[in-house]
C-alpha cells in the first residue's frame, strides 16, 4: 500500500505536486495518468525517498521509503531508465544491484528470463534499443521480488509484444496481491490493464476512481429514430442533454436506456436502434483533464 497525504512539492516557481492525499491500495493494478507536466514522476520520486516533499507525507508499506529496512526486496521501481553504467552488460548492472542490495544472485537470471532478455544478457547496455532498456528497468524493478512496484511509462518504447507481456505481468503482480502503480500516456492500453485511476493535473488529484465509475460516468445513449426531432424534445422535457450526431442519431446523456425508451414510448416516437455507448477511457480522461492541460498544441 502507497498513503499520500497532504503531498506537496513547490520548486522555486512552480508547484510540482499540490496537497494529494490519495492512497494506492494492494490487489490492483493502479493507472497513474495526467498530462504532461502534472506531476507524476515527482509524486513517485517522493514516494521513493528522491525527492524531498516540501510538505506532506508519503508512505509505502506503512513507513517513509528511507526506514524500510531491505527496500529493493519491499519496493521496486522503474522511473529513470536511463540510470546504469552503459559500458555494463545487462547481467553485470543486475548483478551489482543485487549485491549491493543483499539479494541472492540466482534472482539475476531469473528476472532476465522473465524479462525476455536471454540473448542479450551479456550484451553492454549501451547498445540497447530503447525497448530492451525498458525490459532492464523492468527486470531491476522485480529484482528483490518486491510486495509494490512504481513504474513509470513501462511500456514507451516496446513493441506490441512487449506492451502486451507488460500488461499481462502487472495483472499477475496484481492479483498476487501486490500493489502495483503505473503511468502511461497510453489510454487504451491503460482501459485494458487499469483497475483503478488516480488522475492528475497541475498537481492536483482531479479522480480516484474504479475505472468502471469513470467510464460509466461518461457513458452515454445512442437513439435513432425517423422521428429525430420529436425525440429530442421529448428527451430534453425529460431532463436529457441531447446532440443531433453527424450520422443522423442522437447521443443522450443523463438518462439511462429503460428512460430513453420509456420517453420514446410515451411519446409515440418509433425507434430504430437503441444502445448504451461506453466512453473510451482516451474520451473519459480528455474530458476530466480539458482544463487542466498546460502544455497544448496549436494548429500551424
Ligand atoms: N528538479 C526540478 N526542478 C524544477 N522543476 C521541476 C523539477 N522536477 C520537475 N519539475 C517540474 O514539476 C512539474 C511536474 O513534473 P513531473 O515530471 O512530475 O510531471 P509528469 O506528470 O511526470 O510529466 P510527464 O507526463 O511529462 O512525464 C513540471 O512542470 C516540471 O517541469
Amino acid at each position: 500500500m502507497i498513503e499520500l497525504v497532504g503531498l506537496t512539492k513547490a520548486y522555486r516557481t512552480r508547484v510540482a505536486v499540490d496537497d494529494l492525499t490519495v492512497t494506492v491500495e494492494p490487489g490492483r493494478v493502479t493507472g497513474f495518468l495526467g498530462p504532461n507536466g502534472s506531476g507524476k514522476t515527482t509524486t513517485m520520486r517522493c514516494v521513493l525517498g528522491l525527492t524531498r516533499p516540501t510538505s506532506g507525507t508519503a508512505r509505502v508499506l506503512g513507513r517513509p521509503y528511507r526506514e524500510l529496512a531491505r527496500p529493493m526486496r519491499r519496493v521496486g521501481a522503474l522511473i529513470d531508465p536511463r540510470a546504469r553504467h552503459p559500458g555494463r552488460t545487462a547481467h553485470a548492472h543486475l548483478l551489482a544491484l543485487a549485491q549491493s542490495n543483499a539479494l541472492p544472485p540466482r534472482r539475476v537470471d531469473h528476472v532476465i528470463e522473465m524479462v525476455g532478455l536471454e540473448s542479450v544478457a551479456h550484451e553492454r547496455v549501451r547498445g540497447f534499443s530503447l525497448g530492451m532498456g525498458q525490459r532492464l528497468g523492468i527486470a531491476a524493478a522485480l529484482l528483490g521480488d518486491p510486495d509494490v512496484l512504481l513504474l513509470d511509462e513501462p511500456v514507451n518504447g516496446l513493441d506490441p509484444e512487449g506492451i502486451r507481456w507488460v500488461r499481462e505481468l502487472l495483472r499477475d503482480l496484481a492479483d498476487e496481491g501486490r500493489t502495483v502503480l503505473v503511468s502511461s500516456h497510453l489510454m487504451s492500453e491503460m482501459e485494458d490493464t487499469a483497475d483503478h485511476l488516480v488522475v492528475l493535473g497541475r498537481g492536483r488529484l482531479l479522480a480516484d476512481v474504479p475505472m468502471a465509475d469513470l467510464l460509466g460516468a461518461h457513458s452515454a445513449v445512442r437513439v435513432r429514430s425517423p422521428q429525430a426531432p420529436l425525440l429530442a424534445s421529448a428527451l430534453r422535457r425529460a431532463g436529457g442533454i441531447v446532440e443531433l450526431q453527424l450520422d443522423g442519431s442522437l447521443r443522450v446523456e443523463g438518462l439511462d436506456v429503460p428512460r430513453v425508451g420509456d420517453v420514446a414510448f410515451e411519446a409515440g416516437v418509433r425507434l430504430h436502434e437503441l444502445t448504451r455507448v461506453t466512453a473510451s477511457l482516451e474520451a473519459a480522461y480528455l474530458a476530466l483533464t480539458g482544463d487542466d492541460v498546460e502544455y497544448r498544441a496549436v494548429a500551424p
